[in-house]
């Protein structure tokens, strides 16, 4: 339509120029002037009311920030331009609705129908007006369309800042439902704080309490402290005191410990030198001694001896006398004395302890390193076992609990002088030529073979055979009484508990002095023998005959032994028996033998009596080695 209007304005002015070439004289002048607003009235009225409506809806999406666009059209330019509210007017007026209205071209067509045909001037310039009113409408939509523009324009920029704002607003709004997000977490955490705070507020509560108390408890610690710390000065002063005479009493135990020291030289030096005197005294006494001993009469103490005589003043010397019948006549009785000299002669009335007094000097050197061997020999019931074992009480006991008891003693006197010792205890018996530990103590058909065997050092030991670390004089006596149960004893006519073997009792001894760097070692040999006895006087059968062969046999290859020592024969017949080898080392070696020959004081014993001293005077007679203490 727009085009239209060109088209016919493009005519109207070629018409126009047309008449104004030709008819410029007679065509009125047409004013320049724009139309004013109410030629356009009835156009323009809804146009406010569309306008209002861009706004309001412009004004929806409008922030804040944005210029309002003023309400008010603005006053025409030189250039025409057309208020907003104009310009609206212009816009709407192509619109359907409103071709269908009654325009001003319709009523200046109006007006120029009424105009008489031959008023072609009026027409002309009615046309003119149209055209001018036509320009200026166009001019005015150009305007407008401009100003629209730049209120797109400037809508675009506040749609743009309103999205950016929006943008910013949304990433706000983010942040804000971070923060709030922050915040719920927040509040849960001051939730369980809170909790926290409350179970915290209890515990301080009771700590609170117990600070109380541990407060008070303080306080009375404190109060206690004071009284302590006074009491310490005291006490630190009391000590002073002490430190002073502990100083000095340590100068003086430096002083004495010196003196101690050189005592303890002067005592070990004094012991050497005992040991040494007393072993040259033990030689001179002879290292083989035999010492006699009578038994009392059993069953009447009182009773006299008439065969057996002891001299009063020599206790040295034994006289077995007998009254034989001469052949001529009663009148002609002789009486013949047998007189023996030995180192000690015991009467019947001779205690336990007399007996031992000569031997512990004896006992002495095994602690110093000697070997000893004491050996009973004696016909059956004469006492041998009562010498060496005794009874069970005190005053009763025999020669080895007394020895073992000596032994301890001095053992333990001799710690002080830094000496100490190790015991170590055997029991063995030789019952029929079969060796036999007395100290075992499983099964009798478990027992073990028993061998003697030559040592390195030229000593005999025994296989198999239980050897007991002992500490007091009590573990002997339990060995004495395990070793009694094992051995093997009978009743004879002669003895009602004869010992049927020869028991053979050994304490190896082993000191040392660690600061003399000085050791010794020896064994104590107690030997208890078997009865010898008459084959016809004890009426032996069976197996107390086979003992009794046995028993003689060994004392007689003993008896050749010490004969063959006597008179210093080359070869000695050790291996004969199992007794004289076992004890060889105590024969004929480097030990101190002591043998007691027991007497039966019966006169019907006279003859076993009289052969049991020419054995114990052919033994006094015998001169074995000088024995050497076993030192290092
Ligand atoms: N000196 C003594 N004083 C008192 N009683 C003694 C004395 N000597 C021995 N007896 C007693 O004499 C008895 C026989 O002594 P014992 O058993 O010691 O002899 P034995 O020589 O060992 O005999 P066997 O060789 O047969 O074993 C025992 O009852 C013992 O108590």
């Amino acid at each position: 339509m727009f085009g239209a209007l060109v088209r016919v304005h493009g005519s109207l002015r070629d018409l126009t120029r047309m008449s104004k070439e030709n008819t410029s004289s007679r065509l009125p002048v047409m004013s320049k002037r724009p139309l004013s607003s109410t030629t356009d009235g009835e156009h323009q009225q809804p146009a406010p009311k569309k306008i209002r409506k861009v706004e309001m809806s412009l004004q929806k999406f409008k922030p804040s920030t944005i210029v309002v666009p003023p309400k008010r059209p603005r006053p025409a330019t030189a250039t025409n331009k057309l208020p907003l509210s104009r310009a609206a007017t212009v816009v709407a007026a192509p619109s359907r609705s409103d071709a269908k209205k009654p325009s001003a071209h319709a009523a200046a067509a109006k007006g120029a129908s009424k105009r008489p045909g031959w008023d072609l001037k009026g027409k002309v310039t009615d046309l003119e007006n149209k055209i001018q009113n036509y320009q200026s409408r166009l001019k005015s939509f150009n305007q407008e369309n401009e100003d629209l523009k730049v209120s797109k324009a400037e809508m675009q920029k506040n749609k743009t800042q309103a999205q950016e704002e929006n943008k910013h607003l949304k990433q706000h709004i983010g942040d804000l439902e971070d923060k709030l997000a922050n915040l719920v977490s927040v509040k849960d955490e001051l939730e369980i704080t809170t909790k926290e705070k409350d179970g915290l507020q209890k515990d301080l509560k009771k700590l609170t309490d117990e600070n109380g108390i541990l407060v008070k408890l303080r306080d009375d610690m404190t109060t206690e402290i004071c009284n302590i710390q006074s009491q310490l000065s005291v006490q630190t002063s009391a000590l002073a005191h002490c430190q002073d005479e502990l100083r000095m009493c340590q100068d003086m135990v430096k002083s004495l410990q010196e003196l101690v020291a050189r005592q303890q030289d002067e005592l070990h030096c004094g012991e050497m030198e005992r040991r040494k005197l007393h072993n040259t005294i033990q030689e001179l006494k002879g290292n083989i001694r035999v010492f006699c001993r009578v038994r009392p009469c059993l069953h009447n103490r009182e009773a006299t001896i008439p065969h057996i005589q002891l001299p009063a003043n020599d206790n040295k010397a034994i006289t077995l006398a007998k009254t034989e019948e001469s052949h001529v006549g009663r009148a002609a009785e002789t009486q013949k004395n047998y007189i023996f000299h030995f180192d000690r002669v015991f009467g019947p009335h001779s205690t336990q302890s007399e007996v031992f007094e000569e031997i512990s000097l004896l006992v002495q050197s095994a602690l110093d390193g000697y070997n000893v061997c004491c050996f009973a020999y004696g016909q059956t019931g004469s006492g041998k076992t009562f010498t060496m074992e005794g009874d069970d009480m005190e005053d009763m006991r025999g020669v080895i609990p007394r020895a073992v008891k000596q032994l301890f003693e001095s053992a333990h006197m001799l710690h002080e002088q830094g000496w100490q010792y190790i015991f170590t205890a055997s029991f063995v018996e030789i019952y029929n030529e079969t060796l036999r530990d007395l100290l075992y103590k499983g099964k009798p058909n478990k027992r073990p073979e028993y061998e003697i065997k030559k040592t390195t050092n030229n000593d005999f030991t025994v296989t198999n055979l239980n050897f007991q670390r002992v500490t007091t004089e009590e573990e002997v006596y339990k060995l004495i009484i395990l070793a009694n149960q094992n051995r093997s004893t009978a009743r004879t006519n002669m003895n009602d508990y004869s010992s049927r073997s020869h028991s053979i009792f050994r304490l190896d001894i082993e000191g040392e002095n660690i600061g003399r760097d000085t050791k010794c070692k020896s064994s104590l040999c107690l030997v208890d023998l078997a009865g010898s006895e008459r084959i016809q006087k004890s009426q032996s059968q069976g197996e107390r005959f086979k003992e009794m062969t046995a028993i003689n046999s060994s004392l007689t290859n003993l008896g050749i032994v010490i004969t063959a020592l006597a008179n210093k024969e080359s070869f000695v017949p050790y291996r004969n028996s199992k007794l004289t080898y076992l004890l060889q080392g105590c024969l004929g070696g480097n030990s101190k033998t002591l043998m007691f020959v027991n007497i039966s004081p019966e006169e019907e014993s006279f003859g076993e009596s009289l052969n049991s001293l020419r054995f114990a005077s052919k033994v006094n007679d015998c001169v074995i080695g000088t024995a050497t203490a076993n030192k290092k």
